[in-house]
């Protein structure tokens, strides 16, 4: 309890990557009282927020702090002492590459984006490790939509770090009474949790716009998490995390709700369109389509089943269609069921 209430806030915060979920933790600090400096790759996003004090792109309709501050300069956050890192999963190491001459030794960077990297099959964590080996790691996770995030409505998330100081830090950095981060120092957890609940939403999106019924949802949802708990602990996680708020709690987000990005893929490839045609004209990123292959590969490495990422990885490619997916995930040889 005292860890807490001794840390001291970090006070100038910069925020990488001006989406929707950059844009909305972004707000988080500015309301928690942070000076804050919000890097977009599009000036026009930058310019949109300086002077409009909107995201309209990435966050449309939705006021931002007039104190929130934008730059298209990465070199504006060189002198930040926090750093969230809020790219999609598949551009977190050429952005960090970038950000590379700005980085001081020892600066705090908590990586925001959920997914697994294509190719390498890295976490952030390791992406991080590889790219900025100086700087010191965190993780943010968790159920939340950014749109009730910016928009103020209560919300609690998982923030992994090793370091429980400079985690208790960070806690008082971003916490206000509507954005309520708990702290654990499992930040592998933190990470699987969040890449394959995207992988997961999908499928259930899948399954509701087949119409496949609650009790298919709840299937899902249930031996979806085994999958997630059994490949985080064989990365090297510790179980009881997958139970918190950046296993169960964004699993149960996710896979509910049409507001998900990778549940509305879902949706549409179950009720007949094509990867296209689910993506057309999509500006946002649904992380879940990047990283199925990856984790289906990550599974196969390291000999953990995951059979509905398996289903959602050879729809997403192509291999199968849906209801040939859904009736090889349904004939597997029978089991028990731990
Ligand atoms: N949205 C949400 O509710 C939540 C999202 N997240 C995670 O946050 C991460 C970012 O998602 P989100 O903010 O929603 O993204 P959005 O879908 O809102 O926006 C896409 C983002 O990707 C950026 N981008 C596109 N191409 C590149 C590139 N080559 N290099 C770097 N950036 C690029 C875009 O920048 P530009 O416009 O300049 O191209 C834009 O910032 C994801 O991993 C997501 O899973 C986590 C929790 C909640
Ligand atoms: O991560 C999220 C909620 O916690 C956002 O989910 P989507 O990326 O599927 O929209």
């Amino acid at each position: 309890m005292t860890q807490f209430q001794e840390a001291q806030p970090f006070q100038k915060v910069g925020v990488i990557g001006a989406g929707a979920w950059g844009t909305a933790l972004a707000a988080v600090a500015a309301r928690a009282g942070r000076e804050v400096l919000l890097q977009c790759r599009e000036p026009e996003v930058a310019e949109s927020i300086n002077s409009r004090h909107q995201n309209h792109l990435y966050l449309p309709n939705i006021e931002l702090a007039p104190e929130l501050k934008a730059t298209a300069d990465l070199a504006d956050l060189a002198d930040c002492d926090l750093v969230l890192a809020v790219p999609p999963a598949q551009h977190m190491r050429a952005t960090l590459k970038a950000f590379a001459p700005y980085v001081k030794d020892g600066l705090p960077i908590v990586l925001c984006a959920k997914g697994v990297e294509r190719g390498s099959d890295c976490l952030m964590n390791e992406v991080l490790a590889a790219t900025l080996p100086q700087a010191r790691a965190a993780v943010l996770s968790g159920p939340s939509f950014a749109a009730e995030v910016a928009r103020g409505l209560p919300t609690a998330v998982t923030l992994a770090c090793k370091d429980a100081e400079l985690g208790a830090r960070i806690l008082k950095t971003i916490a206000t009474t509507t954005f309520r981060p708990y702290l654990i120092d499992d930040m592998v957890g933190a990470e699987a949790g969040g890449a394959l609940k995207n992988v997961l939403a999908i499928a259930a999106g899948i399954s509701e716009g087949k119409g496949l019924g609650r009790s298919a949802h709840a299937a899902l949802i249930t031996r979806g998490f085994a999958e997630m708990t059994r490949l985080a602990v064989a990365l090297g996680a510790e179980a009881e995390t997958m139970g918190g708020l950046c296993g169960m709690g964004d699993l149960v987000l996710s896979c509910s709700s049409p507001q998900s990005r990778n549940m509305s893929v879902g949706l549409a490839l179950g009720g007949g369109k094509t990867l296209a045609e689910a993506l057309e004209g999509k500006i946002s990123v649904a992380e879940g389509v990047e990283s199925a292959p990856a984790v289906k590969h990550l599974g196969e490495k390291m000999g953990v089943e995951l059979p509905i990422c398996h289903m959602v990885a050879t729809i997403l490619s192509g291999e199968a269609s849906v209801d040939e997916a859904i009736g090889e995930l349904m004939s597997r040889p029978l089991k028990t069921e731990r």
